[in-house]
């Protein structure tokens, strides 16, 4: 039996698989809403792992994507109930820098968004913005991203051209380098490939997989078998709610509960 809500797992840092967020009783509600939008939602998330978020339009996914780095409280009127735990830290409490807590969960978005500059702007922003100001350094960082980007060889010769003059899927591979030129511990992915081709679509999904060796990833996806694809853990989540989490292999091959069963063998959705 898979539970939604799992126990926490040893926590001990540098592990992989020790728990690096924890997420009780969440709820969300936007404003003006009578229901929430998400109930009740219990989840771990093991670090230098792929955990995917599937479900049906409108389940919530994004709600709840958007909660691990309090991305939320840019829309009015939302109430957040419940604790997400980074590291053991209640990211909700009144005390927490929403700043540094969104350097440490960085955030890539469903269509690639880079700045109307060139490509070495974009990636050297964020270092730039937290006080990094020698050259030096921020060559090194700007090429230790791309790299990690899977986008160096690409664009080594035309650092100083326009971001926008890159196809779509290098725009989002670019956007992932200036999500990781800050050094995040967290990496949050919204449907990273839902406005790409196959062929980028496959380089991203292979990009996922390298990124765990270093950060711990949450991607929401909307195609089953990229979630099969790419991640270690799968939660399903149905009217905002979470209905099973587990290993993926057990999500997609034996589901405890009939609604994912019926979800992943295409019967709604
Ligand atoms: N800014 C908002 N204000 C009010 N309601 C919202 C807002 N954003 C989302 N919702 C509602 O919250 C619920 C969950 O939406 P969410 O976008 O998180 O779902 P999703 O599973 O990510 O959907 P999709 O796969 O279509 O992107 C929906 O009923 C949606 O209408």
């Amino acid at each position: 039996m898979i539970a939604a809500s799992v126990p926490p797992v040893a926590r001990e840092t540098g592990t992989p698989g020790a728990e690096k967020l924890r997420v009780e009783h969440l709820f969300l509600t936007y404003g003006g809403n009578k229901s929430p939008s998400l109930k009740d939602i219990g989840l771990s998330i093991p670090e230098n792992s792929v955990t995917a978020f599937i479900g049906p339009s409108g389940c919530g996914k994004s709600t709840f994507l958007r909660c691990l780095n309090r991305m939320n409280d840019f829309i009015r009127g939302v109430s957040v109930e419940g604790q997400v735990f980074l590291d053991g830290e209640d990211i909700y409490a009144p005390q927490t820098d929403v700043i540094g807590l969104r350097r440490r969960v960085g955030m890539v978005f469903q269509r690639p968004n880079p700045f109307p500059s060139s490509i070495r702007e974009n990636v050297a922003y964020g270092p730039k913005l937290h006080g990094t100001r020698d050259r030096r350094s921020l060559d090194e960082l700007v090429e230790r991203s791309l790299r990690g980007a899977a986008l160096w060889d690409e664009v080594a010769d035309k650092l100083d051209s326009p971001a926008l003059s890159l196809s779509g899927g290098q725009q989002q591979r670019l956007c992932i380098a200036r999500a990781i030129a800050v050094e995040p511990e967290v990496l949050l992915m919204d449907e990273p490939t839902s406005a790409l081709d196959p062929m980028a679509t496959a380089k991203i999904e292979e990009l996922v997989r390298e990124l765990k060796e270093k950060y711990t990833v949450a991607i929401v996806t909307h195609n089953m078998q990229q979630a099969a694809r790419v991640s270690d853990t799968t939660a399903f989540f149905l009217l905002g709610e979470l209905v099973e989490v587990g290993p993926t292999h057990e999500i997609f091959t034996s589901p405890s509960d009939r609604r994912t069963e019926d979800y992943i063998t295409g019967r709604f959705g």
